[in-house]
């Protein structure tokens, strides 16, 4: 479903991931790797928010720098470490991601159900705890009709009740065709969720770990 074809990435001229080919089916994918191998960097890049040389191709028809808003209609992304102007609440930018993300009515309040966002709708997201302004990136990461959610390090902060309901309704998600991928220093295991396959990334560049393939 998603194609990275000469991929190099480098800040400030110095290289810091090579894909010469990488073909990523449809599923959920665990992509793993140390701190600083470049996993946020190949996220960011595949939720169309770095510039890069090479090609990214959804379903071999939207490029994510040809067609960027076709694409990022299709590819959502949660942070590992949200950051948002301080003055503006979850209700704020809720709405402004629900109007470019073109979200079915009723998403949004579904959604801040589910993940506890209710709770602060209206506080501006400087009074957030790490772990309110996680549970606002991952409602961000679901409105729309996303065919692709990229999620970074979604385990981080969540408490364990969230936690819970989140990975059960990604596994509904997944069930109706929505492809997943996630980061994780802690044990994927814990998300309950079946992985298609597990990627490692290293030595500045990404290879498959086991290939189970069953979604
Ligand atoms: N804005 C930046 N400017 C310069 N170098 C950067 C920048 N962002 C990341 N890097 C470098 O790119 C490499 C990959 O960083 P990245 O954040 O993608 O790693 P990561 O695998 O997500 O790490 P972690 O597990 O610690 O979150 C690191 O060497 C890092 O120092």
């Amino acid at each position: 479903m998603l194609t990275v074809t000469d991929l190099n990435k480098a800040y400030e001229g110095k290289t810091v991931l090579t894909v010469p080919k990488l073909t990523v089916p449809p599923g959920i994918h665990y992509f793993r790797g140390s701190n600083g191998s470049g996993k946020t960097t190949f996220l960011r890049i595949v939720a169309g928010l770095l510039p890069f040389t090479g090609t990214v191709l959804l379903d071999n028809t939207y490029d994510s720098q040809r067609q960027p808003v076709d694409y990022r209609l299709r590819v959502n992304y949660a942070e590992a470490e949200p950051v948002y102007p301080d003055f503006l609440t979850a209700r704020d930018l809720t709405a402004f991601v629900a109007k470019a993300k073109r979200a079915p009515a009723g998403q949004v309040d579904q959604l801040a159900d589910l993940l506890g966002v209710t709770a602060f709708w209206t506080q501006p997201t400087r009074t957030y705890s790490s772990g309110m302004l996680k549970k606002l990136s991952l409602l961000l990461a679901w409105l729309g009709r996303p065919q692709l959610v990229l999620l970074d390090e979604p385990l981080t902060t969540l408490d364990v009740e969230t936690a819970a309901r989140l990975f059960d309704f990604v596994h509904q998600q997944v069930r109706r065709g929505v492809s997943v991928w996630l980061t994780s220093h802690q044990d994927v295991a814990l998300t309950g969720l079946p992985i298609t396959a597990t990627w490692q990334i290293s030595t500045g560049t990404i290879h498959l770990t086991s290939d189970a393939f069953t979604g």
